[in-house]
């Protein structure tokens, strides 16, 4: 699906990948090594940035992902595209120390900080995450295998959503839920303006510090291609599950797909 610009085909490592838009300096593709290697660089200030940015909010936010995928006392469940684990975690304490979570990222450097965070703290319950570097669009498990699936802030950076979200079903138990979390792309004008503003006018101007601008610049361009919550729920449908619900939170700059397979 093409965002913005030519949909020239571009091959790269074999694939045809459409060119998603042109900037001044040259053609940009966005495609999974770019974003892996993104990730990977801002892996060190990432949570730091997110609590400075969001004042603390997503915290909130993410609370309200892990209680709305139903993980309870020993489920197994996968938080996708866990990236520093903060879902991992959260979920962690849901299903305590008799369950098992594994956090999935492709970022060797997200992951990293994941499994530090893990050592530093002593909660039982924390023993039970397991951190695997694997891709969202490929999962290495076997059909109907968990309890719950969290995604936050990760369906919108893959490069597939379709086959993210067909993955997801597959390794779902049957009447189990997924809940996906990330910006929403909100069909109020107003909301999509101070939503933008806020990025250009505090959000990348903090990241400039770190020199990190052009990666939380992304941000932007990633929501105007991200799909509205009517769209996530129709992907949902699609993917084989039997009913998907978009809940917009925070005024409306956020929101949540809960589907059940
Ligand atoms: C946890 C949050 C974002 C995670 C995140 C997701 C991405 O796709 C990125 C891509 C590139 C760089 C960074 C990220 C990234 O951090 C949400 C909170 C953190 C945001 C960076 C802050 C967004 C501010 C909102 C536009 C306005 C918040 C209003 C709030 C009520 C104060
Ligand atoms: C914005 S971070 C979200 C991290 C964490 N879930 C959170 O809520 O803070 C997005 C994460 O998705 C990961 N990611 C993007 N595409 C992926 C893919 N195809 N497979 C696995 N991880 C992927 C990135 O490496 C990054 O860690």
């Amino acid at each position: 699906m093409t965002v913005l610009g030519l949909a020239l085909p571009v091959t790269f490592t074999g694939q045809q990948l459409p060119v998603t838009s042109r900037s001044r300096h040259s053609l940009v593709v966005k495609c999974s090594s770019e974003r892996q290697i993104l990730f990977n660089r801002i892996a060190p200030v990432y949570d730091n940035l997110n609590d400075l940015l969001s004042l603390g909010q997503h915290r909130i936010w993410k609370n309200m992902a892990v209680s709305w995928s139903g993980a309870k006392t020993g489920d197994h469940v996968l938080d996708l595209c866990c990236g520093s684990g903060d879902l991992s975690f959260l979920l962690s304490e849901k299903v305590g120390f008799n369950g098992k979570v594994m956090g999935l990222d492709f970022s060797s450097e997200q992951l990293a900080v994941a499994s530090s965070r893990q050592n530093l703290r002593d909660r039982s319950c924390y023993k039970c995450i397991e951190w695997i570097e694997g891709d969202a669009l490929d999962l290495p498990f076997d059909d109907c295998k968990f309890d719950a699936i969290t995604m936050g802030y990760g369906l919108r950076n893959v490069v597939d959503r379709d086959r993210a979200m067909r993955e997801m079903y597959r390794v779902l138990k049957p009447g189990s839920r997924v809940s996906i979390l990330d910006f929403n792309k909100s069909n109020q004008p107003m909301t999509r303006f101070m939503q933008e503003w806020m990025i250009d006018n505090v959000v990348v101007p903090v990241a400039s510090f770190y020199s990190l601008a052009k990666e939380y610049e992304y941000l932007k361009y990633s929501i105007n291609g991200y799909l509205t919550g009517q769209e996530l729920e129709a992907l949902a449908l699609e993917a084989g599950f039997s009913s998907a619900r978009h809940y917009e939170i925070s005024g409306g700059f956020m929101g949540n797909l809960v589907a059940v397979r």
